[in-house]
Parts: C-alpha cells; sequence; structure tokens
C-alpha cells in the first residue's frame, strides 16, 4: 500500500498501559482501546485517500500488542488481492498476520514437516489463529460472521452456519470435482461494514420478507454443500452437476440483489456473461467488488476469451481460480 509506519515500544507501552500479551489468552478490543489505538494512528497524519486503511492499522496495533505485547518487531504486509472488494482481504490480512504472531509468541513450536523450511500449526493453533482473526474482523468490519476468517485460516471449501452455537459452525466439504470460477473485479469500491448494516436496517423495514429470503440463501447453501460432495464419475454426470450449480448460482445472485447488496456494476457483469450462457454472482459483501462467473468443465477457450475481453472493455479485471487452497501457512524467512 505503499505506506510505511512505526511506533516506539515506548510509546505503545505509555498509551496502551501495561499488559500481559500471551498469543493463547484472547481477548477483544474494548471500545476505550480502539480509542487510544485510534490516537496512534491519527498522529501518523495519513492522507485522506488512505482513510479506509485506518481500521486495518487498528486490527494491526491490537493485534500485534495483544499477542506480542512491547516486543520490538517489523511486520511487512503485501497482498495480491484486491482490497475491499468482496474476496474476504480483511480476513485474510488478519489470519496472516495472527499466524505469523502467534509463531513468533513465546513458548510457541512449529510442527517441522519432512520437507526443509516449511511449518505447520496444529489444529488447536489454527482454531487460535482463527479466533484472534475474527477479533481483528470485528475492529475492521464491526458485526462478521466468522466465515472468512474461518476459510482464510483452514482452506478449502467450508460449510458455515453461524447459528450453530452449540456445535462448531464450520464442517469441512470434500469437494469430489475442482470447480473453476472467474472472478471479476469491477473496481467500484465499496465497504463490508456499510453493506452489512444496510442489510439490518432492510431487516427492520421488512422482518417476514427478509426472514423468507434468508431462509431460501440458507436451503441454497444446504443444496450446494450436498452437491460439491456428491460424486460425478462420468461426463454427463458432471455436466448435469454444474447445470445444478449454476441454476444454485442464479438463484442466489436474485436473493442478494432481492436483499439490496447488489449493484449496477454488479448486473452489468450478470447480464454479459448470461450473453455466453454463463451464471454469475457477486461475492463477499456486494455492493461492487467482484463477482463469480462459474466456469463449466467443458467450456471453450474462444468463448472464455470473449467473455473476457467484454468485461474487460467495461473497465472490469478478470481472474481466473480454481475454489479452494490451503489455509494459512508460514515459512521462515
Ligand atoms: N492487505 C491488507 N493490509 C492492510 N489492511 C487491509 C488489508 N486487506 C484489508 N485491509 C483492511 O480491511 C479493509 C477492507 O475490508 P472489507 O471487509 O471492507 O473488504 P474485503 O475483506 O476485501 O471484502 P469482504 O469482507 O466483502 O470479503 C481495508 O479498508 C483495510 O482497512
Ligand atoms: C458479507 C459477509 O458475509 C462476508 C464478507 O466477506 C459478512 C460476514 O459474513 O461477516
Ligand atoms: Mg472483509
Amino acid at each position: 500500500m505503499g505506506l510505511n509506519l512505526s511506533w516506539p515500544c515506548s510509546q505503545l507501552k505509555e498509551v496502551l498501559g501495561d499488559c500481559s500479551a500471551d498469543g493463547s489468552v484472547l481477548v477483544s478490543c474494548t471500545s476505550e482501546k480502539l480509542e487510544l489505538l485510534s490516537g496512534l494512528v491519527a498522529q501518523k497524519n495519513m492522507p485522506q485517500e488512505n482513510v479506509q486503511l485506518n481500521s486495518g492499522l487498528y486490527a494491526f496495533l491490537f493485534l500485534y500488542t495483544s499477542i506480542l505485547g512491547y516486543k520490538p518487531g517489523k511486520a511487512v504486509v503485501t497482498s495480491e488481492l484486491p482490497m475491499g472488494s468482496g474476496l474476504g482481504s480483511s480476513a485474510s490480512f488478519c489470519v496472516a498476520l495472527s499466524g505469523a504472531l502467534i509463531a513468533l509468541s513465546e513458548g510457541f513450536s512449529l510442527k517441522t514437516k519432512e520437507k526443509k523450511d516449511q511449518f505447520s500449526f496444529r489444529k488447536n493453533d489454527l482454531e487460535l489463529i482463527s479466533k484472534w482473526a475474527f477479533e481483528g474482523e470485528k475492529i475492521i468490519h464491526g458485526k462478521p460472521s466468522g466465515i472468512d476468517n474461518t476459510v482464510s485460516t483452514f482452506g478449502n471449501m467450508i460449510k458455515f452456519k453461524k447459528e450453530l452455537k452449540t456445535t462448531n459452525p464450520m464442517m469441512p466439504l470434500n469437494s469430489t470435482t475442482p470447480l473453476k470460477m472467474l472472478i471479476t473485479d469491477t473496481r467500484v469500491g465499496r465497504n463490508t461494514k456499510s453493506l452489512v448494516s444496510s442489510v439490518s436496517e432492510r431487516v427492520l423495514r421488512h422482518p417476514d420478507t427478509m426472514s423468507s429470503v434468508f431462509n431460501a440463501i440458507n436451503s441454497i447453501s444446504d443444496e450446494l454443500a450436498l452437491l460439491v460432495e456428491s460424486p460425478a464419475e462420468y461426463k454427463v454426470e458432471v455436466s448435469e452437476k454444474e447445470e445444478k450449480l449454476k441454476e444454485l448460482m442464479q438463484m442466489n445472485q436474485g436473493l442478494l440483489q432481492c436483499i439490496g447488496v447488489s449493484h449496477e456494476s454488479i448486473e452489468t457483469v450478470v447480464r454479459t456473461t448470461m450473453k455466453e450462457k454463463l451464471v454469475s454472482k457477486l461475492t463477499g459483501a456486494g455492493g461492487g467488488g467482484c463477482v463469480l462467473t462459474f466456469v463449466p468443465t467443458l467450456l471453450s477457450a474462444a468463448v472464455t476469451e470473449k467473455v473476457i475481453s467484454e468485461l474487460e472493455q467495461c473497465g472490469f479485471r478478470c481472474f481466473m481460480v480454481e475454489v479452494g487452497g490451503p489455509g494459512v501457512q508460514v515459512f521462515p524467512c
């Protein structure tokens, strides 16, 4: 981001007071602490165009001082994800940071894999990292569900249901077929926090209707989870499965539009891809940001290129990805 900021450890201690930093003991950021953190950031007089980064800096200072205390250190952050675009950049940032800080914290030892210089976290550590990252997400985004930090930590595909308080809210899915998606970044900036609160306001205005829409979205998620785990061995089975997936994505986009998180730019992507019978849905909080287009196994390269070129002519940016991947990993430098 081209920012280079530093705070003397003595100043952090003076402003934030004595703390018994311990990576294994989770704490939440209180509003008083947030006020102190915002004071530390405000004195850097950052340019106005960077103001949206402030919440990330509060999360950074909170996680750093809560896990490592006032130990001196240098953190360099680089990212390939577009920020504030619905790809979970805020959670990835918090997970990567928490992972690195936990790995450096006292009394912590990483499990060494056979491969030289590659380390891995134990399951309990991953849970801890995800929880710390959730605390960071709360600073950035107000009321996160926990889905983004969970996926960023554990990787692969996860079915996540926030209300499952009694049991684990997450269930890893064993996907039987690779899923390819075209990501289109509309480059329309938006903010997860304000989008989520606009949905809450709509819920207050139309509680019954919104509740029915949420139920429908829940059923789509359940159906999708079953679908991705169902085996498909033959071409015909694969294409049947893909048709169902397309239909679920299409219905999901319709419902997301209904709760007010679509955007003109998102609808442009939906219409452009629809010309080639491809289905798209917004991702993350919506309101602009990124859109996912499902890429069927047998889609020809010519059609893919045609769609990408048309989307790029609208000023959008496209990336081809496969769903799933590893979660948090640590490599010593
Ligand atoms: N790599 C990063 N480094 C520092 N801060 C970051 C980084 N990524 C995200 N942030 C912080 O998070 C904010 C964006 O979070 P937001 O939740 O709105 O977007 P997102 O996570 O990309 O999208 P979504 O939550 O919808 O998937 C940024 O304005 C910044 O404060
Ligand atoms: C929009 C949202 O569902 C994901 C943001 O990437 C919000 C959340 O679950 O915290
Ligand atoms: Mg986010």
